[in-house]
């Protein structure tokens, strides 16, 4: 799939990962949807995007993954505005053991939600173009990290969710791809705001150090996407990536 003329919506956009792919997809062509509930940030990022890309190729719009009005009102603006969904990245994500309600309903509800919203604009059945989902879930959705349960549960339930919709979406012919990265640690803010909320297992934090010992760049991540939109092959891929590379993951088979 090439980029050019595309309408890609990102979540979680504002910052880190999700900058970095609204970055990658607007050098090859594409128009970005920066969705965030960092407004601050969000305008902040808009204005640059502007100097380099020209104002037309992207929005910025305050959205929380946790609510149904915020998705259903940006996606609607999206179409009447770009005129289709053709790409969406569901990359926003918390780290809250202590408000692991609120862990799980943006780390997977937020995942939920928004895909659900968007099939309405993307299916071809009924009458969308079709188009790609990549999703973001971590390492901790493969391997669960002893320090952040809560938060490993919702990464594994990112890495099932998008399993099951690319079966769902070709046995039902709606025309679009399912993917999701499983990154190790990467250079972001994030770390900067969870240190004080592993909660009742902050004191097992130590014990991941090893996995520490270089962090990946974002753009590392936005690439990695960046070839889980283009390449057309690409259905129900689970792809870890970490220092040496990326490697697709490979489940059981006929289990049942
Ligand atoms: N940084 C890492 O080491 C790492 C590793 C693996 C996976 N991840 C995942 O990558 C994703 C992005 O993380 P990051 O490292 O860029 O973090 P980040 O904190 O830099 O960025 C996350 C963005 O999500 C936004 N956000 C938070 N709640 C939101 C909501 N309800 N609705 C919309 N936006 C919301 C934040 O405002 C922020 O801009 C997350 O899903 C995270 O779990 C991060
Ligand atoms: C801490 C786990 C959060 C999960 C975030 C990602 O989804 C997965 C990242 C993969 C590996 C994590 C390594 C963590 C290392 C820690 O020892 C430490 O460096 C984290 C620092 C947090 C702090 O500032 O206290």
């Amino acid at each position: 799939m090439s980029l050019g003329g595309k309408v890609a919506v990102v979540t979680g956009a504002a910052k880190g990962i999700g900058k970095a792919i609204a970055e990658i997809f607007l050098q090859n062509g594409a128009k970005v949807v920066l969705l965030d509930v960092d407004e601050p940030a969000g305008k902040s990022l808009k204005y640059d995007l502007d100097q380099q890309f020209g104002e037309d190729r992207s929005l910025f719009m305050k959205c929380s993954v946790e609510s149904d009005e915020d998705i259903k009102a940006a996606l609607q603006s999206t179409v009447d505005i770009f005129g289709s969904i053709d790409i969406l990245c569901n990359n926003a994500g918390i780290l809250k053991e202590d408000d692991w309600e609120k862990t799980i309903s943006i780390n997977l509800g937020g995942v939920i939600r928004m895909t659900y919203t968007a099939l309405e604009h993307m299916n071809k059945r009924s009458g969308g173009q079709g188009g790609v989902v990549v999703n973001t879930s971590s390492v901790a959705g493969l391997d669960p990290l002893l320090s952040c349960p809560a938060y490993s549960a919702t990464k594994h339930g990112v890495v099932a969710f998008t399993r099951a919709m690319a079966a769902a979406s070709s046995a039902s012919e709606y025309g679009i791809r399912f993917n999701v990265i499983c990154p190790v640690r990467v250079q972001t803010d994030f770390f900067s705001s969870v240190s004080q909320n592993f909660g009742r297992f902050s004191h097992l934090l130590g014990a991941l150090q090893k996995s520490s010992e270089r962090a990946l760049d974002p753009s590392e991540v936005a690439e990695c996407v960046l070839d889980l939109v283009m390449d057309e092959m690409k259905n129900g891929e689970t792809v870890l990536l970490s220092q040496s590379g990326k490697k697709y993951v490979t489940f059981p088979q006929n289990l049942w």
